[in-house]
């Protein structure tokens, strides 16, 4: 196909390294169905096809947690629309520059075909005129198609960085729902790559028609004009030839239907591969102990046979449908040229061959590319879906109408008759209407085993859900009277695996309390008694102690973090601290040390703790909760539990003392034999 004037093209962004669904690895370059450089060419050259993946169950994504669903092109408008609003500037000047161009090179073209007819005395105008018109356009063509190019990078990007913020902060806001079903690498995936691709097309519906759309009728209106030079064609066939013009590249777009399904199909097999990797990758060495190589070599075999020939069968196809687009100019020229040599007299301009030859590619282009784009999109449906998902995406638990800023004067909580079952479905019911006050300035352990719903009421007490019966109160107040913010600034949680940023101690102090002076952070970490076991590796400055984000990694210890994070907890100084299973990870020293900061905490804080170590708990608490499938069965203080008996939390101690005890085991004692004496050699 014949490429328009210089700079006509509408160039894409710079490549963002989105996943190509298609054959072989991923490459960096513009999003799946844009050809590199943008929509220049009738087909992506190693890109999707132009009828886009309609294959039976509609384009899925391997590993995403969006089930695949129907493209929803009315979805698509408003999330290209509100991104658009994001630059609303730099957009409409990329657009309106390119559309320009695009309308100014079918006009510098005609004045080509006039100058041709001057040249010929057959026109009015001077040649002269013409020859400078022509060359003070194509300056114009390519300034413009600069600017043009630069504003669009400008637009492309602020754009971007627009959509990557509000994804980034919209995912923070977002509830347990959310976050159960989107993992965090996958979020990684959406804001990091998605992002660029769904940029990308979006902005392009907005603005490809307009732009294209400009070129094309332009275009078509010179062609027109052409053909009506040869006076000898009947205006009927004249319609005839332009309605060719728009139909020959449909035909083209439902060849690349079929394409499409075996592009379908070659995803289909790779994500099929994929999954027979995971088979060996997860646990190679289990394989080689279960002498299952050769079972799991055959499986590989097999599957990459079946990509390869999918890939074959795709890309054979993909290459005829290219080779019949590539080819529709020159059929279209062809026979709008042999008709007119037909009809051409004497008084038929030449300029005004001149004229098809040139304008048909400048028609046919466009079409071919808006088609290419549109019916490109279900491809990468898959990739914009999960980011407008996060776009549209509503906190599950938000600030009711009339909740206030509250300062706890009173940190006792209180759940009454309260009934829970997990969204959506809500069933099993986890928590059955269950009732109890946890005293405020006391330590408070929930003890039950797995599964019993220990961890559900402390999600419960900072609202991260709301039961579908009975009511969580803090200091008398229902939690839906408190802002989100307030209720999360003084009851604060310290989980199992406690969030640390990787970068220096100080950095996550200012996690939670930006204006964090030094001295209040190195007071909360003597204060839980970590502060010298930290100055020991870092004496020249404890809070430029390099912390990781994974445990186990990096400079502080398992236990250190976790006292690091209590001391975290304290610095907000909450009225009510709950605990996942504190005493986790913390040496037996460092358990005392906590058993006493615990203690001498409460005098001042609520805490609420959920913990399996049942010696922790009769150290720690002031009181014990024992639940039991949902239900609280027993409460009070572990000695009195425990002296009582009969009771869930007298159960656990007994056990533990029988499991850590050999009284009860019938141990044969046998002599070792003696060890021989080996003699020198
Ligand atoms: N997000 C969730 N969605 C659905 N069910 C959940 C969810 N979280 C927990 N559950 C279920 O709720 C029940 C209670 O879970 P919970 O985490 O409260 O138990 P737990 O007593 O803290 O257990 P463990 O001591 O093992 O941590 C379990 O059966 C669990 O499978």
């Amino acid at each position: 196909m014949k490429s328009p004037a210089p700079g006509a093209e509408m160039k894409g962004p710079p490549p963002q390294g989105i996943p190509l669904p298609l054959a072989g690895a991923p490459k960096a370059g513009p999003p799946p169905g844009m050809p590199p450089g943008g929509m220049k060419g009738p087909m992506p050259p190693g890109g999707m096809p132009p009828g886009g993946m309609k294959g039976p169950g509609g384009p899925g994504f391997p590993g995403m947690p969006f089930p695949p669903e129907p493209m929803q092109f009315r979805k698509l408008l408003r999330w290209a629309v509100m991104l658009a609003k994001s630059a609303p500037l730099p957009f409409l000047g990329s657009v309106g520059l390119a559309a320009l161009v695009n309308a100014l090179t079918p006009y510098s073209q005609q004045v080509l075909v006039s100058l041709t007819a001057a040249l010929e005395g057959k026109g009015t105008a001077d040649p002269k005129w013409m020859a400078l018109l022509y060359a003070v356009l194509a300056v114009i063509v390519i300034l413009l198609s600069m600017a043009s190019k630069l504003v669009t990078t400008w637009s492309n990007e602020k754009m971007l960085v627009a959509l990557r913020h509000l994804l980034h902060d919209r995912m923070l806001l977002l509830g347990p729902q959310f976050h159960g079903k989107v993992t965090g690498p996958q979020l990684v995936q959406i804001i990091n790559n998605f992002s660029a691709g769904a940029q990308f097309t979006l902005r392009e519906i907005l603005a490809y028609p307009l732009t294209r759309g400009v070129g094309l009728v332009t275009a078509g209106i010179f062609l027109a004009g052409n053909l009506s030079a040869f006076a000898g064609i009947p205006p009927l066939a004249r319609w005839i030839l332009l309605a060719l013009v728009v139909i020959i590249p449909l035909i083209g777009w439902k060849l690349s239907g079929v394409v499409g399904r075996a592009f379908e199909q070659v995803r289909a097999e790779e994500a099929a591969f994929a999954d027979e990797l995971g088979n060996s990758t997860a646990q190679p060495l289990e394989v080689q102990l279960m002498r299952a190589h050769a079972q799991r070599s055959r499986s590989i075999a097999e599957r990459l046979q079946s990509v390869m020939a999918a890939k074959l069968r795709a890309t054979l196809r993909r290459e005829a449908a290219q080779q019949f687009q590539g080819s529709m100019s020159v059929i279209l020229t062809t026979v709008l040229l042999i008709y007119a040599a037909f009809s051409f007299d004497k008084d038929t301009p030449v300029g005004a061959l001149l004229g098809l030859i040139l304008m048909v590619p400048l028609v046919v282009g466009p079409i071919q590319e808006l088609v290419t784009f549109f019916t490109g999109l279900s491809v990468n449906w898959p990739m914009i879906r999960p980011v407008g998902e996060i776009i549209d995406a509503k906190p599950e638990i938000a600030d009711a109408k009339d909740a206030a800023d509250i300062a706890m004067t009173d940190a006792t909580a209180e759940l009454t008759g309260v009934t829970f079952g997990y969204p959506p479905a809500k069933s099993p019911v986890i928590l059955n209407g269950v009732s109890h006050r946890f005293r405020a300035q006391a330590i408070t352990a929930i003890v039950g085993g797995s599964g019993s719903g220990k961890s559900s009421v402390m999600r419960l007490l900072v609202r991260l859900y709301d039961p579908q019966g009975g009511q969580v109160s803090i200091g008398g107040r229902p939690l839906a009277a408190y802002t989100l913010e307030s209720l999360r600034r003084q009851v604060v949680t310290l989980s199992q695996f406690p969030l640390m940023l990787s970068g220096s101690l100080r950095k996550n102090f200012e996690l939670v309390k930006p204006d964090v002076s030094d001295e209040d952070i190195l007071a909360v970490l003597r204060r839980v008694g970590v502060l010298d076991a930290l100055t020991r590796i870092r004496p020249e400055g404890v809070l430029d102690i390099p912390v990781t984000q994974t445990a186990g990694t990096g400079t502080l210890s398992g236990g250190q973090r976790r006292l690091v994070a209590l001391a975290r907890a304290l610095i907000l100084a909450p009225r009510i601290l709950l605990l996942d299973e504190p005493s986790t990870g913390v040496d037996v020293e460092s358990t005392s040390r906590l058993v006493a900061v615990l203690r001498e905490l409460s005098r001042e804080v609520t805490i609420i703790m959920v913990e399996h170590d049942v010696d922790f708990v009769t150290a720690v608490a002031d009181e014990v909760v024992c639940i039991d499938s949902g239900t609280f069965v027993s409460a009070g203080a572990p000695q009195a539990l425990i002296a009582s008996g009969g009771n869930l939390f007298a159960r656990f101690v007994d056990a533990r003392r029988r499991a850590t005890s050999t009284d009860h085991l019938d141990i044969e004692r046998v002599p070792l034999p003696a060890i021989a004496k080996v003699a020198k050699t």
